[in-house]
């Protein structure tokens, strides 16, 4: 049995959480948490963080006891400077809380690049872990509508460089522009997507844990993970009927199974797959020449297959990436926004319209 971490910073880290504890209590009521048992095989502990009390208030799915406020007024207003501050603050209560909960075998720590809180939060909270423990810690790391503005495209780059270089033993990417096809409105939207990434989540800890008819485990999770730049992403298939497994192959590396714009076939340095359903469906001979296709390009394909009665096939990819050129653009789009911001803040102190206009009244008085 593993026993796994998995932290959720700020407001989007703690909605992925809850929605990973909402599919794990595998009940819709919002009592769940009270009454029933998870349904993971490991031992999972759960760990919500926020500046936001009215964030932390909005869990379903998420135990009392499971969720830290660190108060500071309502949230760091997409300020990493001040987060960073109130985490260093805060260090000696969030990682005693996380003491407490004993050893792992493997932690995750999931948040937004681009708001306040959870960006600053995550890099040193690594890298405490790290300091700390043996056990490998991972990065989930939601990338921004890229029309959310300037703060939050400047906050992405300096966090995942930040994430980077905390000791991360690999950042799994999920991108909101990528996934926003979802449609709807936000609030539905930013649902499926955090439905998405935790459905992919939720897959790959139970399959690390499961009775594999071939094995793919912890330690090639860790190996796939070690390969590429650093940057990972997921891709994931669910047949809802009978699909044969080559196309449900293809379809967990395809466009509308990752979680992050690439081409596998191009960009992918390592890859672990494992393949679920009823036996009846898995032919050796069909996966054999999927994922001989896929290593042909990306070098080295670990797999595993569950065998699971009555299932129709379900297919997790874990692909860790040489190159991103997704990534390039939004750094681009970064670097011009962090321009943007500098060159406002210089106009505003070169000139001094706003001074002098205030400076008209120096001296007077109100008569009345
Ligand atoms: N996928 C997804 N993205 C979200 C969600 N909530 C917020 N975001 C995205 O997260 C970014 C903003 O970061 P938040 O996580 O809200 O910020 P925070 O870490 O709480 O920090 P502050 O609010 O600045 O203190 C934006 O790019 C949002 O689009 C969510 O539930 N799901």
């Amino acid at each position: 049995m593993l026993n796994i971490l998995m932290v959720g910073n700020g407001q989007c880290g703690n909605r992925i959480l809850d929605s990973i504890n909402k599919q794990a209590f595998g009940s819709k009521s919002r009592f769940a948490k009270f009454y029933s048992k998870q349904q993971y095989k490991s031992n999972v502990q759960t760990l919500a963080i926020n500046t936001a009390v009215n964030d932390l208030k909005e869990m379903k799915y998420t135990k009392a006891k499971d969720r830290i406020h660190i108060p500071h007024l309502h949230g760091v207003g997409a300020n990493r400077n001040v987060g960073r501050k109130v985490f260093d603050e805060n260090k000696s209560q969030i990682m005693r809380n996380l003491d407490e909960r004993g050893s792992f075998d493997i932690a995750f720590v999931i948040t937004s690049a681009s708001g306040g809180t959870g960006s600053s939060f995550t890099p040193p909270l690594i890298r405490e872990l790290k300091e700390q423990n043996d056990y490998p810690v991972y990065a989930v790391v939601v990338l921004p509508f890229r029309e959310e503005g300037t703060l939050y495209l400047q906050n992405t780059a300096f966090a995942l460089k930040d994430i980077r270089e905390s000791g991360v033993d690999g950042i799994i990417l999920a991108d909101n522009q990528y996934l926003k096809q979802m449609g709807g409105d936000m609030e539905s939207a930013y649902d499926s997507i955090n439905e998405m990434i935790a459905k992919r989540l939720i897959f790959l800890l139970d399959s690390l844990d499961s009775e594999m008819m071939m094995v793919t485990d912890l330690g090639d999770f860790k190996t796939v993970m070690s390969g590429g730049a650093g940057i990972a992403t997921i891709g994931y298939y669910e047949a809802d009927g009978e699909v044969p497994i080559r196309t449900a192959i293809q379809k967990a590396v395809s466009p509308s199974g990752l979680l992050f714009n690439t081409n596998v076939y191009e960009e992918a340095s390592r890859s672990m797959m494992i393949i679920k359903g009823d036996k009846s469906y898995l032919s050796i001979d069909e996966i054999s020449t999927e994922v001989e296709k896929l290593s042909d390009s990306v070098g080295h394909v670990f797999k595993g297959i569950i065998v699971r009665k009555g299932e129709y096939p379900r297919v997790l990819s874990v692909l860790t990436l040489e190159s991103a050129s997704e990534l390039e653009e939004l750094y681009h789009l970064a670097v011009d926004a962090i321009n943007t911001e500098k060159e406002k803040k210089e106009r505003v102190q070169e000139d001094k319209e706003v001074d002098k206009a205030f400076s008209q009244i120096e001296g007077l008085e109100p008569h009345y």
